[in-house]
């Protein structure tokens, strides 16, 4: 039986993401210490006295041999996870001018694998959303509204050719679900000749498993309705999201990403005040899910978003108007 009388401590945990030409350090932890036999990303327990960018540059030059300039690191997500037999709290940062040649100098097996390798069953529980984080972009490009009429669908794919977003979100609610499907067909072409990833909004049945489109953006009036995650795993399930309660439905249905806001407020939605920063950073650091920055935000709150706990920012504006 659990001895419910022992102080339950979070332990602090530095975790690094390395990252060298597409590709990711990981390791393997050893088969006697906790999670043993399971992948991970190097790192280890902040010390007493030391700032988590002190402890990352210590972890993984003890670990690997890499070095590492501190200020290479930026923030990646931060995930408090319950382990039952160890409380943790990952504090997840990325550099990509590691020098040297990395050996797993405790033993350890490592390698360099791609993103997109990655199985989420060959990680500790607490990796699910590190993982998200790591292969999501920093900017999600939504779209602006689309008529049915005029040339807002051919506006669309100039400025998907012009800005070339990792990943865009076909929001159009004013569209049914018949002129949805047709404008999904040219967009997804304009998409894979930029390289752009294509995330369907809407209800579920707007979702089709085409090759090409990279999963379901729900709103939050179609995610509070469900009870189950509407998807295959192999694609990227987001939600719109205003509350911290919000986050925790979408969690629930198994969310890769959410979105919150408005941050700050937007021409689209003028009656709306925004959350602000605080709110934003509070709600980011409690979510278990990467979350992006919503409403009224330019590319440039990209490092404000992150420093805050979120994975980066989402929006129409900060993409696609024509300057
Ligand atoms: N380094 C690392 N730790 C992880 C990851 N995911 C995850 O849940 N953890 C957990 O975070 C904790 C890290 O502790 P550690 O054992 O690596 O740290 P350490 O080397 O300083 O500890 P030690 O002194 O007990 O050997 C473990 O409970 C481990 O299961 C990950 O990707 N990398």
């Amino acid at each position: 039986m659990a001895d419910v009388t022992k102080a339950r401590k979070e332990v602090h945990v530095a975790v690094a993401v390395i990252e060298r030409q597409g590709r990711v350090l990981i390791a393997r932890r050893p088969d006697h210490t906790h999670q043993g036999g399971l992948l991970e990303f190097p790192g280890g327990k902040v010390e007493a006295g030391e700032t988590v960018q002190q402890a990352l540059v210590r972890e993984i030059a003890e670990e690997t041999g890499l070095s590492v300039p501190e200020a290479s690191l930026e923030p990646v997500i931060g995930i408090r996870h319950d382990y039952g037999d160890k409380q943790v709290f990952l504090d997840v940062w990325r550099t990509s001018e590691a020098e040297g040649e990395p050996e797993g100098r405790e033993g350890q097996p490592i390698e360099w694998l791609r993103p997109e390798d990655f199985r989420d069953e060959e990680f500790p529980a607490a990796n699910r959303p590190i993982i998200r984080a790591v292969r999501l972009p920093r900017q999600l490009a939504i779209s602006g509204s689309i008529e049915a009429n005029g040339d807002s669908a051919g506006k669309l794919c100039r400025a998907l050719e012009r800005k070339r977003p990792d990943l865009l979100v076909l929001r159009a609610p004013e569209l049914d679900v018949q002129r949805y499907r047709k404008l999904l067909g040219g967009v997804l072409l304009s998409c894979q000749s930029a390289g752009a990833g294509l995330i369907v909004h809407g209800a579920p049945d707007r979702f089709e498993a085409l090759p090409g489109i990279a999963g379901l953006h729900l709103p939050w009036r179609q995610a509070r309705v469900l009870d189950a995650r509407p998807v295959p795993s192999g694609v990227w399930l987001g939600v719109s999201c205003h509350t911290a309660e919000e986050i925790a439905h979408a969690e629930t249905l198994g969310a890769d990403y959410v979105t919150l806001g408005p941050v700050l407020p937007t021409p689209s939605h003028p009656e709306a005040p925004g959350i602000g920063w605080l709110a934003f950073e509070e709600m980011a650091q409690r979510a278990r899910v990467p979350v992006y920055a919503l409403g009224g935000l330019s590319a440039s709150d990209v490092p404000k978003a992150t420093e805050r706990g979120g994975q980066g920012i989402a929006g129409i504006r900060f993409w696609c108007s024509e300057d």
